[in-house]
């Protein structure tokens, strides 16, 4: 049995569109005098921030070089984006995937701006699996021999590929998948084969290196349309027989502890939950975690944090410079001028913890990347004592911050109104490419659980008296009966300002939602099996692990705006925001939190003054705060996220290229609508107009 790491090849490269659509040329360049004037009030200078998040002024600089290459390059040109068809989107990003390497050549580029690049491409590229899973699976999992055949291979490309591991029957369950590797010793190899049960990386070749054709025993081919993704061709595949050499188990973690080459690492149908290693004669040794294979996925959902703050990023800078463009209504009668949508509560409500979000998201997305780095060294050194605690982190961030920015690309296309709703405002496009976040890399319901696992493990250390690591030492509180008795009592709204306050209140929560939860999982134990016991207490255990989330996440935010090279200005302007996403989240849980006495009345009103306080303040910085993103109008490609905020005026040129205008009456009406009008003129008689 196996997870597959099937190495494909795809070459087909060319085919340039002539449809041509402007969102960003041929306007006039005159700001919106609204915009104007935001940026102008504003109380800090974007401009000093975006170095920061850039992680340097020098790497901002590098940044901009690259991405100019990638914006002044016609084949990335963005204007024949909203009309092509599923082909042609999936042509023109394989041309740019070509392009782009090219590029990485000829100017010589490190693999960082190699990345920078592929981050300035509006579009999912087809061999972005090969960088983000077949590469790190390689290096995750692949002994040092392996990493040194196959790595300058797949980096320069002569091989391409992608990570084959979900099948049709099993995605979640990987135990249950039902491919076989079956090890024949007398030819030293595998044969792979759809049936049967287990996880292993193998690296296949699935089409020949020259015609690019599948190779004997493979089918291969696209899965067809999806809800977005058009660029991409996820594919299926079948093995039927496929033969592939020993060596080709990527087998880092399952050697013998006292190598020989000739120990393999297989499923034993007697210890289905095992994965031992297996000498040619068939002895039998224990890995030293079952878990380990799964790293590839530990890695990208380490990386889809920040993948969902550059959509967060994207979607809030749409959003929030629209708002401000556009007037809609009269907030009092008398006014002069209608009221920019942005002034209305409830857009503020529901744009700026999203903009909270992106800069949460931002800085967990630097420190889980980092984290992975962490735990592959200490893996490197037989040392596996973080797996744990980066596998109950990443699944729990994992499916907080997917639910947050998926929910929030459509929350920001409603913020836009009907326009939100076109294409050209790109927020669709953005929303369709982002949402199956929350399905890949694991199912969202079944990462909280995963979280909840490791939750519920440290509750029970806790309350065992021993001690846990220094992140999730304020679970302690969790076990402990008194923690509920004393409400904050503060002694006004601004008391709410401290992060120490939130963060308490934050962290008091979540211990509140653990013990229910454990409470009731216990309640579930004593009258039924470990298996049902979970599955009854799903719902207290997932939000568990969101509350847990929440904290993590709340605090990477403080310690990303705490970090000196923020300049004051702007640190105040992120503390205001940090402070309205700490305290939406606490007012959502206020009734809980009033029950469970940590709030009193007075402290929820006192709540409710400070966050009608912050939204002011929030909204004078909104604009400055996007505009730190330093998101290009290419990359957004939306008529109402420009940087101008001629919003009209795009809408307008976008939609004469549509090619239902390209000629006065469409074929549609002339060859049916016109017909049955006649008809209906020729048999009811027709009025003088
Ligand atoms: C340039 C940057 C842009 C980036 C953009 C991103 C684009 C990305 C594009 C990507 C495109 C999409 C690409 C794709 O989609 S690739 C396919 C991805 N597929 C998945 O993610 C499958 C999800 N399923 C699983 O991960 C596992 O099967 C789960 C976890 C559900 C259960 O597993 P299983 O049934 O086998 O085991 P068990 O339940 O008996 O649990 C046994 C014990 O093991 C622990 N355990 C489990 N797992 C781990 C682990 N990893 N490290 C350490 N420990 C782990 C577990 O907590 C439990 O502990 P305990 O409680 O018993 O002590
Ligand atoms: C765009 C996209 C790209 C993908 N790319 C790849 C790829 O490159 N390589 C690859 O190998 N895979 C890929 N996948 C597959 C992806 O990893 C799986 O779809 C995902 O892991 C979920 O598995 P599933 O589809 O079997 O869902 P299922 O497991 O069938 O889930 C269905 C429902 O059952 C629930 N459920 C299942 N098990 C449990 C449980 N134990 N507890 C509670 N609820 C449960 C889930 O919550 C969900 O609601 C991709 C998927 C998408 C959408």
């Amino acid at each position: 049995q196996t997870d597959q790491t099937s190495l494909s090849l795809s070459l087909s490269l060319s085919l340039s569109l002539s449809l041509s659509l402007s969102l960003s040329l041929s306007l006039s360049h005159i700001m919106n005098p609204d915009l104007k004037a935001e940026r102008a009030g504003a109380s800090f200078d974007p401009k000093a921030l975006t170095p920061h998040l850039y992680g340097g002024q020098a790497r901002l600089e590098r940044f901009n070089a690259v991405r100019r290459l990638i914006e002044e390059d016609p084949v990335f040109r963005v204007d024949d984006y909203y009309f092509a068809s599923r082909e042609e989107r999936y042509t023109r990003a394989m041309e740019k995937t070509s392009r782009l390497v090219q590029l990485v050549k000829q100017h010589n580029l490190s693999e960082e701006e190699s990345i920078v690049m592929r981050l300035c491409i509006r579009e999912q590229l087809p061999l972005g699996l090969h960088w983000v899973m077949f590469i790190p699976a390689i290096k995750g999992q692949g002994t040092p021999e392996q990493q040194k055949k196959w790595l300058p291979l797949a980096q320069s490309l002569r091989i391409v590929g992608t990570y084959a591991q979900t099948e049709m029957g099993h995605g979640t369950f990987l135990r249950g998948l039902e491919t076989t590797a079956t090890y024949d010793p007398a030819t030293k190899q595998f044969v792979l084969h759809m049936s049967d049960h287990g996880p292993h990386a193998f690296i296949v070749q699935i089409r020949d290196l020259d015609s690019h054709k599948p190779l004997p025993g493979v089918s291969v081919g696209d899965i067809g349309p999806k809800l977005g993704y058009d660029s991409m061709d996820n594919g299926f595949l079948k093995l039927d027989h496929v033969r592939i050499p020993r060596d080709q188990m990527l087998m880092k973690f399952a050697q013998d502890p006292k190598p020989s080459p000739v120990w393999i690492h297989v499923w034993s149908p007697e210890r289905p939950d095992d994965f031992a290693q297996v000498s040619e004669s068939g002895a039998y040794t224990r890995p030293p975690n079952t878990k380990l294979s799964y790293g590839t996925m530990i890695y990208v959902r380490s990386v889809m944090i920040s993948d969902a703050a550059r959509h967060l990023q994207a979607a809030t800078t749409i959003a929030i410079r629209y708002g401000v463009v556009r007037r809609q209504s009269l907030l009092e009668e008398t006014a002069s001028k209608e009221t920019q949508v942005l002034d209305y509560n409830s857009s503020q409500q529901q744009l700026f913890p999203l903009l909270g979000w992106a800069y949460a998201c931002h800085f967990a997305g630097q420190h889980l990347i980092k984290m992975y780095q962490d735990l592959q060294a200490s893996l490197n050194r037989a040392d596996l004592s973080m797996l744990e605690y980066v596998h109950g982190t990443t699944t729990g961030l994992k499916a907080l911050v997917t639910t947050i920015a998926s929910e929030g690309l459509e929350t920001c296309r409603k913020a836009c109104g009907g326009h939100g709703y076109s294409r050209f405002s790109g927020l669709p496009d953005f929303y369709q490419d982002y949402v199956p976040a929350c399905t890949y890399e694991g199912e969202n319901n079944v990462m909280k659980l995963q979280c909840a696992r490791y939750l519920v493990k440290c509750f029970r250390q806790a309350a065992k008296g021993r001690n846990l690591a220094p992140e999730m030492s304020y679970i302690g509180q969790a076990t402990k009966p008194s923690h509920t008795s004393k409400p904050l009592n503060l002694d006004g709204p601004d008391a709410w300002l401290h992060w120490k306050i939130q963060s308490r209140v934050l962290e008091a929560k979540a211990c509140l939602s653990l013990a229910a939860a454990v409470r009731e999982l216990d309640r579930q134990l004593g009258s039924t099996s470990k298996g049902k016991a979970w599955n009854n207490a799903a719902e207290p255990l997932s939000a568990a692990a969101l509350e847990h989330s929440q904290v993590v996440m709340l605090r990477l935010l403080e310690g990303g705006i705490a970090t000196p090279s923020i300049a004051d200005t702007a640190r105040r302007a992120l503390e205001s925001l940090r402070s309205l996403l700490a305290l939406k989240l606490i007012q959502a849980q206020a009734p809980a939190l009033q029950l469970a006495n940590l709030l009193s009345a007075m402290d929820v009103q006192h709540l409710s003054t400070a966050v009608t306080k912050l939204l002011a303040v929030v909204r004078r910085d909104a604009v400055a705060l996007v505009d730190a993103f330093d998101l290009s109008d290419h990359f957004l490609n939306s008529a109402l996220g420009r940087y101008d905020g001629q919003v009209y005026e795009a809408l307008y040129a976008a939609a004469q290229k549509s090619t239902l205008n390209a000629t006065p009456v469409t074929r549609a009406v002339q060859e049916h609508l016109q017909p049955l009008m006649k008809f209906s003129r020729a048999m009811l008689g027709m009025p003088k107009l």
